[in-house]
């Protein structure tokens, strides 16, 4: 199966800044790829070229192996997209905004009852979309998306705006997007735990470059775990677990000691051997966690190298 987005050396400059450089994406069929990076980093520029919007200086983007310089209308019909402008007519309803899409790309009547039951906006489509809260407006700019069932679909920063429950919803739905409608799905995002929570995979752009790129899990899995220290004398901790040859440090904005472990190092292992160690030394622990990393600290360490080169 081609991966449902591949993109080979793409190159995106204004001016003399350059917004997408070099970038070799691939986006496996039916993963909810996580595309990060924080604002200014270059998502929107590269999902413009993605979709066709946008030419590239170099390089290539194929949408289900369609070369989309080459074969740009072929391409545009793999697609849904939702854009942060969403251009509805406010004073028309949900569904008469969405029949003027229907009408362009030549689909069935039938198809806004099921992208309006897909989205859950079945009861609001009759409903004037200046009466629509943000939530429904996203909503509706998903339906719209989602119009001739395209086999990919792209979301820039679905999430923004919305508040916590429409967050939820929204999350809800990511999630079960690939099964519902067959779907591959790239989101883009600057707000990781929104990411963490709905993607099987990320890629993650810092200052145009693609800097990290996988699946979350197997990201996850290479990455040091680390255990948290509570105990009524961190300094003599700190002290204690480097003596021991840990590398650690004291938690900014608590009393507690963290101590990063080698990748490859079992965490409950040297847990143990770190209880014994201050156990010994005399140090009251009453908190020992090992935890993995989340993905906050991936980003963290994947956008800084780029940030200072
Ligand atoms: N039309 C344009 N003209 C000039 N510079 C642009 C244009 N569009 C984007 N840029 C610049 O390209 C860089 C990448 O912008 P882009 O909008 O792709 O980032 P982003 O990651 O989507 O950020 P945000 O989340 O803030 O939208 C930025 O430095 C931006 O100022």
């Amino acid at each position: 199966m081609p991966a449902a987005i591949e993109t080979r050396g793409l190159t995106r400059r204004f001016g003399d800044r350059i917004a997408v450089d070099r970038i070799d994406m691939t986006v496996p069929a039916r993963s909810v790829y996580g595309f990060l990076g924080r604002n200014g980093a270059g998502k929107t520029t590269t999902i413009k070229l993605l979709l066709g919007l946008l030419q590239p200086d170099a390089g290539s983007v194929r949408i289900q192996g369609l070369d989309v310089t080459r074969d740009r209308l072929a391409a545009a019909r793999q697609v849904g997209a939702l854009l942060e402008a969403q251009g509805f007519y406010p004073h028309l309803t949900g569904r008469e905004n969405l029949d003027l899409s229907r009408c362009l790309l030549g689909l069935p009547a039938t198809e806004i009852d099921r992208v309006l039951a897909a989205t859950d906006m079945a009861t609001h489509g009759r409903r004037r979309v200046s009466d629509y809260s943000l939530g429904m407006r996203q909503r509706l700019g998903l339906a719209r998306a989602m119009l001739g069932a395209p086999p990919v679909l792209v979301l820039d920063e679905p999430t923004n705006g919305l508040d916590p429950e429409g967050i939820a919803d929204m999350r809800r739905f990511l999630r079960e997007l690939p099964d519902r409608a067959g779907a591959t799905v790239l989101v883009s995002s600057h707000l990781l735990g929104e990411i963490e929570q709905v993607a099987t995979h990320v890629g993650i752009v810092s200052h145009g470059r693609l800097v990290l790129e996988g699946a979350l899990t197997a990201l996850q899995a290479g990455m040091a775990a680390e255990v948290e220290i509570g105990s009524d004398a961190p300094e003599r901790a700190l002290a204690v677990v480097r003596d021991h040859g840990f590398i650690a440090e004291r938690e900014t904005d608590a009393d507690a000691v963290v101590v990063r472990l080698a990748a490859g190092e079992v965490p409950h292992a040297a847990a143990a051997t770190l209880n014994h160690a201050l156990c010994a030394a005399g140090v009251r622990v009453h908190a020992l966690a090992p935890r993995r990393r989340s993905l906050e600290a991936l980003y963290r360490q994947a956008a800084q190298p780029a940030a200072a080169a």
